[in-house]
């Protein structure tokens, strides 16, 4: 353990005694000649009187008779009173160090000193290599003790991503054992459960980006939504976000953050693989075709009418009438999230939420409905989408191939969806064959391919985006 006294130092300093109101001059006087240390004010006072004050002199004054101090500023000082040095010692204790010098302190020479982390709200993530797993603890408890209160738990990731939720186990080695914290990005509050939801704070540029070419009205579908950091600040410009993700965590933390963030009425949560949810989406049944004509979502051109919380309320409230039923365990507004294994096949998640299908809700208790798909299709994402997200990096291009004959050319308004689909690129890969691999899981030539680089990932891997129109041989041209 941590043995605190091993990092006390003992300076042996010297003080001027000085009249209080002469403190400021003589500060003024000696500049560039008083201690100078992170957090130790060199004006203290003097245990002899009130009526003085000591300055305590740098480590570089070593004569009290003040030789190390040039003439001119002695001079000066002399002129002002008579000159009283007095020994000060002063003792440097661990609550003094920062993080990064008693870290030095302990681990072997050499050694990278993880004092930087990423944070998650009040969650400091190690990520720690192999040699330093044995002073894990250790390095925990300082990197605790350095950053409290802002930080209370502290957690290194333990192996490799391998579950399809992208969620990281963690080990927690400092402070709190609780792993249910809240991040601000862009205005927007996010409350998650990093146990049991994919989170990443270096994407906070990207969701900004990607969000900045959103226009108000527009509908946007996230197939891989997490807990939202797209779908939130998509509705919060004034976007009808349908936003789906396979790990039911999420989306019950999608749902939480919709109703924090108060745009429960613009988001519908889904909870299924992102194929189906798509296809869903697109799906056109004689109930939705009858309610072509009654319930005009989108209007001339495909432009969606829906432009603030008014027009998105009334049409919830026809999405939730008085037949539907109360949620199911998924649709907990609580946010109370329970444990699961990470392997959960479609048909668990799916089952657990009924279709699949959550509403987030809307204001004044209408939150949490489930409802039926054939209702949720009066929204007519079938006749417009505007944008459709697809962050999955590691496979969301094997994802276009449900883009093949998805959408019904002979209802659908206005121009195709742009899709924005995240990939990696390795340094040994092209633009180009990311290309070719979309163009052969969509079965259509990409006009006009943008490539956005978000980020690095490693020495030789890099994420990117890349935006297109979904081509037009996409279309379904079934006329029947
Ligand atoms: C890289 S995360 C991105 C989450 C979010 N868009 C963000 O930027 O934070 C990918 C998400 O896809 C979800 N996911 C993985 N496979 C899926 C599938 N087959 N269908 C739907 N969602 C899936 C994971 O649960 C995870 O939340």
């Amino acid at each position: 353990m941590l043995d605190e006294s091993k990092f006390e130092v003992n300076l042996k300093l010297w003080a001027l005694r000085i009249p209080c109101q002469l403190c400021k001059v003589a500060t003024r006087i000696l500049n560039g000649y008083l201690l100078d240390k992170v957090r130790i004010k060199p004006i203290t006072e003097d245990p002899t009187s009130e009526k003085n004050r000591l300055l305590i002199l740098s480590e570089k004054v070593q004569n009290p008779d003040l030789s190390d101090i040039p003439d001119q500023k002695r001079d000066e000082l002399k002129g002002l009173c008579k000159l009283e040095v007095v020994p000060y010692s002063l003792t440097l204790g661990y609550s003094y160090w920062g993080a990064d010098h008693v870290l030095k302190q302990i681990l072997p020479p050499g050694a990278e000193v993880p004092s930087s982390f990423e944070t998650i709200g009040r969650i400091a993530h190690l990520n720690l290599h192999d040699e330093l797993l044995h002073y894990k603890d250790v390095i925990a408890k300082v990197i605790y003790d350095k950053n409290y209160p802002r930080i209370r738990t502290v957690v290194n990731k333990v192996g490799t991503i391998t579950n399809e939720f992208r969620v990281p186990k963690y080990e927690i080695l400092a402070g709190d054992h609780d792993m249910v914290t809240e991040v601000k990005q862009y205005g927007a509050t996010f409350q998650l459960d990093y146990s049991l939801v994919y989170w990443n704070s270096r994407l906070e540029h990207e969701h900004r980006r990607l969000v900045s070419q959103f226009q108000a009205g527009e509908t946007i579908c996230d197939m891989f939504s997490g807990i939202g950091p797209f779908a939130i600040p998509a509705a919060q410009k004034g976007c009808r976000v349908y936003a789906n993700d396979l790990n039911p965590d999420s989306i019950n933390y999608l749902k939480v953050n919709a109703e924090i963030n108060k745009v429960d009425d613009r988001i519908r949560a889904y909870n299924m693989d992102a194929r189906k949810f798509i296809s869903k989406l697109m799906e056109v049944t004689d109930y939705e075709i009858k309610l072509e004509s009654d319930v005009p979502v989108l209007g001339k051109g495909g432009k969606c009418k829906i432009q603030g919380n008014e027009e998105s309320k009334s049409e919830d409230e026809k999405l939730t009438g008085e037949d539907l039923q109360s949620s199911s365990r998924n649709a907990d507004a609580s946010g109370a999230s329970v444990k699961r294994p990470c392997n959960n096949s479609e048909e668990e998640t799916g089952r657990a939420s009924g279709n699949g299908i959550l509403l987030v809700g809307g204001r004044k208790g209408r939150m949490n409905k489930r409802i039926r798909s054939s209702e949720i299709s009066n929204t007519m994402t079938w006749e417009h989408i505007d944008h459709v997200i697809m962050n999955l990096p590691a496979s969301a291009i094997q994802f276009l191939d449900a883009f093949r004959d998805l959408i019904h050319r002979k209802y659908w308004k206005g121009p195709l969806p742009w899709i924005h689909c995240y990939c990696f690129i390795r340094a040994t890969e092209t633009q180009e064959f990311i290309v070719a691999e979309a163009e052969s899981a969509l079965n259509a030539h990409i006009q006009d391919p943008r490539f956005h680089r978000v980020r690095d990932v490693a020495p030789n891997k890099a994420m990117f985006c890349l935006s297109f129109r979904l081509p037009e041989e996409c279309f379904n041209e079934d006329i029947h």
